[in-house]
């Protein structure tokens, strides 16, 4: 599938560390997976975690799922044998923390050879170098990381996220110029399932393809906030009814519910269907 279109819903982080939460993983209904070496894993941990997480993907059965390897940065003591090892793994993309400019990516890339990228957007100079980050030619995505990205700017938690409001946007401007995939950040409170809904909502609202996520029970209510509803598919086709008919009496514009429909719309239609036929396609 090509990577563009396949559905990010739910992107889920898991310790490299974790035997038993690698397992877990190629039985739930996520559609992207994060084996992440870095935060997730601890100091004592982080060299077993490399071998424990190429077995597991060497093991293989995570599906249609999108398989990424955080690795550490390469800056850290850990960094360059990871994305060594990385390089090697069954796996379809690498996932840089706290990339600031496109020469993190440029340093990644000399390792990794053609292995898609992906980077955290996560520092506030990132932040500022969003375009260039993400007109990189391996990028294929970027990953918000708002629990460093609140660190650095020293912002309290609050529900409306107002303080995280120029980073994300910078961020999704940066992607969307690029027609690169981009997620939002976890929610830390994974037994909150209303906090959750509400975040997973103003990301969808803002434009994000999906959310990171820490917790498997936060995987359900991911994947229906960013899946589109049956109330959206409806008016979707028949946006595309109605356009074709004034179109093929020679008019370009159709009202329905009271609303004009243009061909920009019908656009925007049709990429509703589509999203909910992948998302059919790699659930069936
Ligand atoms: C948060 C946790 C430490 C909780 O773990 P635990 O106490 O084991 O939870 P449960 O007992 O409720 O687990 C139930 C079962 O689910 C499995 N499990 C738990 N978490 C995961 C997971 N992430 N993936 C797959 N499976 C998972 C458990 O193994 C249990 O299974 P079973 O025994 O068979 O019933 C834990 O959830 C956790 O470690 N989560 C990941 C934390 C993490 O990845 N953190 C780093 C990413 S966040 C970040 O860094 C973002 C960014 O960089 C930023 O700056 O914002
Ligand atoms: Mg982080």
């Amino acid at each position: 599938m090509d990577p563009r279109t396949r559905p990010y819903r739910s992107v889920l982080y898991i310790p490299g560390s974790k035997p038993r939460a690698l397992d877990k993983a190629r039985n739930l209904p996520v559609d992207a997976v994060i084996f992440d070496l870095e935060d997730a894993v601890s100091v004592e941990e982080k060299e077993n975690a490399r071998d424990t997480l190429a077995a597991a993907l060497a093991e293989g059965g995570y599906g249609a799922r999108v398989r990424i390897v955080r690795i550490n940065g390469l800056d850290t003591q850990w960094g360059r044998a990871d994305a060594e090892a990385a390089a090697k793994m069954d796996c379809d993309a690498i996932l840089l923390p706290k990339v600031s400019s496109s020469a993190d990516l440029d340093a990644l890339a000399e390792i990794t050879g053609d292995k898609p990228l992906w980077a955290m957007m996560e520092t506030p100079r990132g932040m500022l170098n969003a375009a260039e980050i993400a007109a990189h030619p391996k990028l294929q995505g970027m990953v918000m990381g708002t629990n460093d990205l609140a660190k650095e700017l020293q912002t309290r938690f609050r529900a409306d996220r107002l303080p995280m409001m120029a980073g994300l946007g910078l961020c999704l401007l940066a992607a969307k110029a690029e027609g690169k995939i981009i997620v939002d950040g976890v929610y830390n409170a994974f037994k909150d399932d209303e906090g959750l809904k509400v975040e997973c909502d103003q990301g969808r609202d803002m434009g994000f393809d999906g959310k990171t996520l820490i917790h498997p029970a936060q995987v359900d209510v991911t994947n229906t906030a960013f899946a589109p509803s049956e109330a959206e598919i409806d008016l979707a086709r028949r946006q595309i009814a109605a356009f074709e008919e004034v179109e093929a009496s020679g008019q370009g514009v159709a009202v329905v519910d009271g609303k004009i429909v243009e061909n920009l719309h019908v656009a925007t239609a049709r990429e509703i269907l589509a999203k909910a036929d992948a998302i059919a396609a790699i659930s069936a």
